[in-house]
């Protein structure tokens, strides 16, 4: 059987976690493997290892990283899937990928699998870059002309994956901005309403959404509670430049 087969046989669900380099989606993610049994597959840890294993696209691997661009799909695909076949799990938290249009048409077209949700980490850029600067795992990327050409990549390219999600109303989104056990509390409903198909918010609670307009047209922060429940994109308030967030606090 070949690999879509496999998958399919598995039966296997995926979730996208994205968000700007910084935003969290790391630390989030052992806290989510801690408490929900997902695995958590880290499309750029994968390919770290594919350049620490010595393979044939190491270095090209290595070279894009470090410029900050995109890998191409068909490498993180083909990453990714031996990862989930070769794993007994059948949940998985997938890190850092779709990063661009190209990856998403890519790994639908390939792997014939469609993600349950998308968690999308709001943070602004200059806390990403303050966590990034500090982070010290000795990556040659948190550097702060490679970090600036991510924030770049991930304006241009990757926004528009987590739009077209949110077209599909696919997309729960977390304020990343605050404190870790902060952030995770909103990851925690984003998860339950996931395991009951259920939100007390639900996306087609239109009264619901016109409170949240309301409340954003007065600057009142709309809780977190709220727009990690309701999957809805959140209105673009103070959009582009500043990150990707919906209100001022
Ligand atoms: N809510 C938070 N508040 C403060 N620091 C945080 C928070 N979340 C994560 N950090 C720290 O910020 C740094 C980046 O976090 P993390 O590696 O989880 O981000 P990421 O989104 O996975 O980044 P990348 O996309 O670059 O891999 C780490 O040093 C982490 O400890
Ligand atoms: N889908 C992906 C994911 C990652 N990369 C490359 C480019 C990123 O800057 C780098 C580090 O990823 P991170 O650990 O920050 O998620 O890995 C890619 O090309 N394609």
């Amino acid at each position: 059987m070949d690999a879509v087969g496999r998958l399919k046989e598995k039966g296997v669900k995926v979730i996208f976690v994205l968000g700007g380099p910084g935003s969290g989606k790391g630390t989030q993610c052992a806290n989510i493997v801690r408490d929900f049994g997902f695995t958590h597959l880290s499309a750029g840890d994968l390919l770290r290892a594919e350049i620490k294993s010595g393979s044939a696209n190491g270095t090209m691997i290595q070279n894009m990283i470090k410029e900050g661009k995109i890998v191409p799909s068909e490498v993180t695909i083909k990453l990714l899937e031996k990862a989930m076949l070769e794993n007994g799990n059948d949940k998985f938290l997938i890190d850092g990928f779709p990063r661009n249009e190209e990856n998403r048409a890519a790994f639908e077209e390939v792997t014939k699998i469609e993600p349950e949700f998308v968690l999308f980490f709001d943070c602004s850029e200059e806390e990403m870059e303050r966590r990034l600067l500090s982070r010290n795992q000795g990556r040659d990327d948190d550097n702060i002309e490679t970090i600036r050409k991510r924030f770049k990549v991930f304006l241009e390219s990757s926004l528009p994956v987590i739009e077209y999600y949110n077209a599909k109303n696919k997309v729960r989104t977390v304020d990343a901005a605050r404190p870790i056990n902060e952030v995770f509390e909103s990851v925690k409903i984003a998860f339950s309403s996931f395991d009951k198909k259920v939100t007390t918010n639900s996306p087609g609670n239109s009264s619901f959404w016109r409170l949240c307009w309301q409340k954003l047209r007065r600057r009142v922060p709309v809780t977190v509670a709220m727009t990690a429940s309701c999957g809805k994109e959140a209105p673009k308030m103070d959009a582009f430049g500043r990150g990707y967030r919906c209100f001022r606090r």
